[in-house]
């Protein structure tokens, strides 16, 4: 509404005020005028009549005696009085009689007076014109003095229409401001005026108004903030949470969704509401009655649903969630579930890799130690109640350790995923393959009849398993070792019968790897008795003085000279006597305990190098066993040329014999430090050549100068037709690389002799001399030496 002149109320008061005001001054001075002049008349009236009673005595008598004269005197004194301009004497006969300025306009009015005798009768009327001077002159001053009064007055008025419209200028300016104020952004009004009267009070009563209202504002901002901070909060934590928060009516189903709701059904927030249709459509069809179905529950008997259940969103998106919910109720009666989804698929998933980590073995996917017993007690349940037998196969890759160490774990990884891949294809389903750790694996074949079923599938795994590797540019061969057990013969006890097919498959490691054996009851003495060397071992390498080194001397064929002689290490035990490194270097390479043991055999050689040649003797080739942990050693040129420094010997009377499957676990790795050895000009034989399954292909890039057929082949060539002709390709294939061959394992002259025709250079085994300590072998080198003198000496008599 606009503030006019018109509908203003202080100017409304004001027109009053000074419109009542005037009509009052007025009003007032009209009626006080009024009464002034009646007043002033009355008063000169009687001043008249006072006049006219005194002289009208003398007047009767005169106009009673008709003195003309006499009446005219009367009269001429009569209005000789100031206050009466003229009288005029009316007589019953007789002209009238007018005695001074009767007829003078300024005339106040006139009085008509009977004139009467003493007998009271009315013998004239005298008309007497009363003068307006007087009364004019007292008028003005009169209306001087109204007129001070009344500009007193209205400057009075004015005075107070002044006060009054300053004191509404303060409702001016709180209209102003009250129109100016603003709720949402109240700014305080602050009106001047707080003088101790009622606008005063009223523009105190506004300021305090507005302060509340600031105070009320500044408290719902904050109110505001909080509410807003609080629901940014929960937004968060519904995003961090993955967790969307929902109401359904449970009559309508009408429903209504935070924001997360949407984000988690992958629904867009385009102010469409959800419908429980769409919220139905999103719930895995399968699990769809059962939330239908505790939504109800909930509503009928007001308790709360916790459920767990999948949702494909919108995206396609496949999601374990969990949803909550409880009854409410509004305030106007009507009912509604509330709840949460929350997205637990992390957790589900955490869950079942937690299970499956309790249960399975992450790296190849097959069953763990855990699992497998209890699958192990099911499987001997079953075998009992059928009465069938139960295969437990303990596995172990022979030298996973050498692949681990020399091509690293990545590779080892690699390897084991690769065993357990063709476990599963040499096995059936109904077998069960389970990795225990490291490169141990347990197979528990049911429905076994006999042994012999066991036998076949055994010989299938360690086939299967023997094949090449390949990964890369890196092959890799290796073995099984499997131990054997079986249910209900060797016990009808899961942790018995693995622990005895764990001493089994020691045993098939024992008896040379890459076989399988059935335990028997005198195996777990073999184990006790392996971890006691252990133990021994252990303290006797703090001094090496129980080690010796024994030497087997190589013969030339051709000449029969000893052309050199290979260390074998021997172990002088205190208590037990001799042990040979068959029974200890496996353990020794096991426990890592190789590498020193190593160390020691390459010093004791060069000593005895150096001895030879200290004495004036051409020192003979010693050749040193180089273990797969050796080999793959980071130390072992680092220990080389140390040796070959302190002995200061030459490299040519040092060689180091490495077996074909060790050579051949990476024929990357085993290139290189091959070359690394030829670099530093010590020799290199492949030992054992023949087991390994190693292709010659392979062996042609080889930096080595010898092969040592293994000595199964030697010593079985003369009655096995297979292992001679092995041998015969193995000589000619060599021959044709330009290898030199040493065959070993000779142990008759009937070796000599189909060897020497075969070609063979070199000769190794008992024919000629067991491994001897050195002194025996020295006398051995020395005889030789003589003995080849004389035979030089007589062949060039014969010559001659
Ligand atoms: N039946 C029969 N056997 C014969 C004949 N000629 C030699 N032998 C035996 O065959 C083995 C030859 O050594 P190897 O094949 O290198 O096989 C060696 C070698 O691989 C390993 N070894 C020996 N000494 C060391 C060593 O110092 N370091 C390493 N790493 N391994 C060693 O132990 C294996 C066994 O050594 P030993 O018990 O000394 O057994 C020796 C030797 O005594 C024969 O005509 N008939």
């Amino acid at each position: 509404m606009k503030l006019t002149i018109w509908n203003s109320l202080a100017s409304k008061l004001l027109f009053s005020l000074a419109f009542f005001s005037l009509l009052l001054v007025f009003g007032l001075a009209y009626v006080n005028t009024k009464i002034v002049i009646s007043g002033y008349k009355k008063q000169l009236q009687e001043l008249v009549e006072q006049k006219i009673d005194f002289m009208l005595p003398q007047l009767s008598d005169a106009l009673h005696n008709d003195k003309q004269l006499l009446v005219e005197e009367q009269l001429i004194r009569l209005s000789s009085a100031q206050v009466i301009n003229g009288v005029r004497l009316l007589r019953n006969h007789g002209r009238p009689l007018v005695v001074g300025n009767f007829g003078s306009s300024h005339r106040l009015f006139t009085l008509a007076l009977p004139v009467t005798n003493i007998n009271g009768e009315i013998i004239a009327s005298m008309d007497v014109a009363v003068s307006d001077r007087n009364f004019r002159s007292m008028m003005e001053q009169y209306f001087q003095f109204l007129a001070a009064i009344i500009a007193g007055y209205v400057l009075l008025v004015l005075l107070l229409l002044r006060l009054l419209y300053r004191s509404f200028l303060p409702l001016r300016e709180l209209t102003r401001k009250l129109e100016a104020f603003d709720p949402s952004h109240p700014v305080p009004i602050e009106l001047r005026d707080t003088s101790a009267n009622e606008i005063g009070m009223i523009a105190e009563a506004a300021n305090k108004m507005s302060d509340n209202i600031i105070h009320h504002a500044d408290f719902m901002n904050e109110l505001h903030k909080e509410i807003e901070e609080g629901r940014q909060h929960l937004k968060e934590a519904q995003q961090i949470a993955r967790m969307g928060s929902w109401r359904i009516d449970t009559q309508t189903h009408d429903c209504s969704f935070s924001d997360q709701m949407y984000v988690l059904l992958g629904l867009p927030m385009d102010g469409m509401p959800l419908t429980w249709e769409a919220l139905l459509n999103v719930i895995e069809p399968s699990q769809r009655q059962a939330f239908i179905r505790a939504l109800e529950n909930t509503a009928q008997t007001h308790t709360p649903f916790r459920l767990m259940h999948k949702l494909v969103n919108a995206h396609g998106e496949a999601m374990h969630v969990l949803t909550e919910g409880k009854l409410s109720l509004r305030r106007d009666g009507k009912a509604f579930i509330s709840g949460i989804t929350m997205d637990v698929s992390e957790q589900a998933e955490s869950q079942q890799m937690i299970e499956k980590l309790a249960f399975y073995d992450p790296l190849t996917n097959l069953p763990n130690r855990v699992l497998m017993q209890d699958r192990l007690q099911k499987a001997i349940k079953d075998a009992n109640r059928r009465g069938e037998k139960l295969g437990v196969l303990f596995l172990d890759l022979d030298g996973f350790k050498n692949v681990n160490d020399t091509l690293g774990h990545t590779l080892g990884d690699r390897l084991l995923k690769e065993v357990a891949e063709r476990l599963k294809r040499t096995l059936r389903d109904s077998d069960t393959i389970s990795r225990i750790g490291g490169d141990e694996f347990i197979v528990l074949l049911p429905l076994i009849n006999s042994e012999k079923d066991i036998t076949i599938v055994a010989k299938k795994m360690i086939d299967a398993l023997q094949e090449r590797w390949e990964f890369g540019d890196k092959a890799i061969f290796t073995t099984t070792s499997i131990g054997v057990a079986i249910y209900p013969d060797h016990s009808d006890d899961a942790d018995t019968l693995i622990k005895f097919a764990d001493t089994a498959m020691y045993k098939a490691k024992e008896d040379g790897r890459n076989r399988y054996r059935f335990y028997d009851t005198t195996m777990g003495e073999t184990i006790r008795k392996k971890l006691q060397v252990e133990h021994e071992m252990r303290e006797a390498i703090e001094t090496m003085e129980q080690f010796e080194l024994y030497y087997q001397p190589k013969i030339s064929l051709r000449t029969g000279a000893i052309t050199g002689a290979e260390a074998l290490i021997r172990w002088n035990h205190p208590k037990i006597g001799t042990v040979y490194p068959d029974d200890f270097i496996p353990v020794a390479e096991h426990t890592g305990m190789i590498i020193k043991i190593g160390e020691w055999v390459m010093h004791e050689a060069a000593r005895r190098i150096e001895q030879w040649r200290a004495s004036g003797i051409v020192p003979l080739k010693l050749a040193v066993n180089l273990s797969g942990r050796q080999f793959g050693s980071p130390l072992l040129l680092h220990q080389i040329r140390t040796v070959l420094q302190r002995y200061d010997i030459k490299p040519e009377y040092l060689e180091f014999e490495v077996t074909e499957s060790v050579s051949m676990i990476s024929l990357t790795e085993s290139l290189k430090v091959l070359h690394q050895l030829r670099d530093l000009g010590v020799g290199v034989n492949i030992d054992d050549f023949g087991t390994g399954y190693s292709s010659l292909a392979y062996l042609k890039q080889f930096p080595v100068d010898t092969l040592k057929i293994d000595k199964a082949f030697i010593m079985n060539m003369l009655d096995d037709q297979d292992d001679r002709t092995i041998v015969e390709s193995i000589v000619s294939l060599s021959k044709a690389m330009g290898l030199k061959i040493v065959a070993e394992g000779v142990e008759s002259i009937e070796h000599v002799r189909l060897l020497k025709k075969l070609g063979v250079d070199y000769g190794q085994g008992y024919f000629f001399s067991k491994p001897v300590p050195f002194g025996q072998l020295d006398r051995m080198y020395r005889n030789n030496l003589v003995k080849m003198k004389t035979l030089r000496e007589s062949e060039r008599r014969e010559a001659v």
